[in-house]
């Protein structure tokens, strides 16, 4: 597992431009390497906003849309079109514009599927899907993904794992149903650390004051169960893409960097 690398922005605007930048370059790459390229997107501010800055790209022709799989890392349980789903949100800023091919677009079950409203069976489901994806050169039951996107709230959750929630202590599962989630709505789907842990590259986005205790937290040694976002690490590449709000409280030595 990759240490975090930290990269800091001057503002969030910056931020969502910088990384959306980075992460047409990173499809385009593996498109080139491999053939196509895989993605996990997020929801919340910071990663609407990463797929707002996407959507206004100029690079974003370089992307083949018809070679890259989208999958999402946690998913508030509401019926499909919901204007809080994360899915319905992607879908606004970026998703309808641009000529994907349904079939590798993977949103997690809705509270109206054939699930209905077992958020644990959805996350079955999900589960499975993943390890169908998955090959033989894969690490276990989730596909390499490229990059995995992660907002992270104020107090240290990534995707919808929540400190001390049981969904963060999972260790053989890769998707479960979470239940009484502090922020709203309280009935999501979420990947585990397992799961984000199987991606190649992990970033985390975090912008503005009300992140900065949560970075200093969890890139100040915190465990994964107090600090979530703290146990999210991508096996080659862990990356922090902050703004100077957000990382405003980071020790020093993270940021600024020590000079020489
Ligand atoms: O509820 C959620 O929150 C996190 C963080 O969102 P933010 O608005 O504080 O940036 C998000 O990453 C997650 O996908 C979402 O379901």
């Amino acid at each position: 597992m990759s240490a975090p690398q930290v990269v800091v922005h001057r503002d969030k605007e910056l931020m969502a431009k910088a990384a959306a930048a980075r992460l047409i370059t990173k499809i385009v790459d593996a498109q080139a390497a491999r053939g196509s390229a895989s993605v996990v997107l997020t929801g919340g501010r910071n990663g609407n906003g990463l797929l707002a800055a996407l959507a206004e790209a100029p690079a974003r022709d370089a992307v083949d849309w018809s070679r890259l799989d989208l999958w999402w890392g946690d998913e508030r349980f509401a019926p499909d079109g919901d204007p809080e789903r994360n899915h319905t949100q992607a879908r606004e800023v970026l998703l309808d514009s641009v000529p994907l091919n349904p079939a590798r677009v993977h949103p997690m079950p809705a509270s109206d599927g054939p699930y209905g409203h077992d958020a644990d069976a959805a996350a079955e489901a999900y589960a499975a899907a993943l390890a169908a994806a998955a090959g033989p050169e894969d690490h276990g039951p989730v596909p390499s993904f490229d990059v995995l996107l992660l907002g992270v709230g104020p107090d240290t959750h990534v995707a919808s794992l929540f400190p001390e929630l049981p969904a963060v202590y999972e260790q053989e599962q890769t998707v479960v149903g979470v239940h009484g989630a502090p922020k709203p709505p309280p009935t999501r789907v979420s990947l585990t650390l397992p799961a984000i842990r199987a991606a190649r590259e992990v970033w985390l986005l975090a912008a503005g004051e009300d992140k900065a205790n949560a970075a200093a937290i969890a890139l100040s040694g915190a465990g994964e169960v107090q600090a979530p976002a703290a146990g999210a690490r991508g096996r080659s590449r862990t990356l922090w893409l902050l703004d100077e709000a957000a990382a405003s409280q980071l020790p020093r030595g993270l940021y600024p960097p020590a000079s020489a």
